[in-house]
């Protein structure tokens, strides 16, 4: 592997490495062995993932959007979608003068297109498209188990309301969970209610470990927080908003009569460089 230009960049504290690669010639198919070595803390840049950004048409993509989010998770695996990535990736679009931003800007994933609006106060308004709920499932944590709902806003999600955040224990090991539900594994979200429209939680990400934050579990959780606080637009007709205190910092989260999920919440671009990667 060569000399590559990259950015970094962190949305609530979920950090990404944010990989240029428009025409897809500088890193072709993306090997999930080099992701991994570069997310690794100790041995390589350090994130919870990266960011490929490419031009739609590169791939063939015909969906309305100009970019493809290339999302990858930590240990190299592929995600359909990644919530604060999006947001992290439109900062970037932005800042390198790619997206006007005073238009929403449709961003292509693997969970289809994300339409991102840039807020007068600087933050970033995803369109997460319609969450889907599929019952209660189990998590657990050595000997605690606990009742959680299943919750897809374009990646699996189990949440999991606790008496307090702390009963999660130290998530460095993975929580169990019920894998002829998830078997292509799942993100666990612990959460406490603060008060009305207000939660707070840390979530266990698949292929990245407990992060700072997780944009679609946060999204999840919202989703999981209405229903079990009779607050879900379709039994109300009305929008449910949580705000959502994560260790890195405040999501706010619409869910709205029409079954869309609405996310705002902060992006920044923290540092670019040009890298000769040595790695291995
Ligand atoms: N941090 C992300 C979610 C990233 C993907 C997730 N780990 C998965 O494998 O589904 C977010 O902000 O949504």
């Amino acid at each position: 592997m060569g000399t590559f230009a990259w950015a970094k960049g962190h949305g609530t504290e979920n950090d990404f490495i944010v990989l240029p690669d428009a025409d897809t010639r500088i890193h072709g198919d993306l090997d999930a062995d080099f992701v991994a070595e570069l997310c690794d803390r100790r041995r390589g840049v350090g994130a919870d993932g990266v960011l490929r950004v490419v031009r739609s048409t590169a791939l063939g993509i015909n969906d309305g959007s100009t970019w493809f989010m290339d999302y990858r998770n930590a240990d190299g695996t592929v995600s359909e979608m990644c919530g604060n990535g999006v947001r992290v990736f439109a900062a970037y679009l932005v800042r390198e003068g790619l997206v006007d931003p005073a238009e929403p800007e449709p961003v292509s994933t693997r969970d289809g297109v994300k339409t991102v609006a840039f807020e007068p106060d600087g933050r970033y308004t995803v369109d997460m498209g319609v969450p889907r709920t599929l019952g209660d499932t189990k998590v657990a944590v050595g000997e605690r188990t606990w009742s959680a709902m299943h919750v897809e806003t374009g990646n699996p999600h189990a949440v999991a309301f606790v008496d307090d955040l702390a009963d999660a224990g130290t998530l460095v090991d993975e929580p169990a969970y019920d894998r002829a539900e998830y078997p292509n594994g799942v993100n666990i979200e612990f959460v406490v209610p603060r008060g009305e429209g207000y939660v707070a939680m840390r979530v266990h990400e698949r292929g990245s470990g407990e992060t700072r934050s997780c944009g679609t579990g946060a999204c999840a959780v919202a989703v999981a927080a209405a229903v079990r606080d009779g607050a879900a637009p379709a039994a109300t007709n009305a929008p449910a908003t949580y705000r959502i205190d994560l260790p890195g910092g405040r999501l706010d989260v619409t869910w709205r009569p029409d079954g869309r999920l609405l996310m705002t919440g902060s992006a920044a671009i923290v540092a670019d460089g040009e890298l000769s990667w040595h790695g291995g």
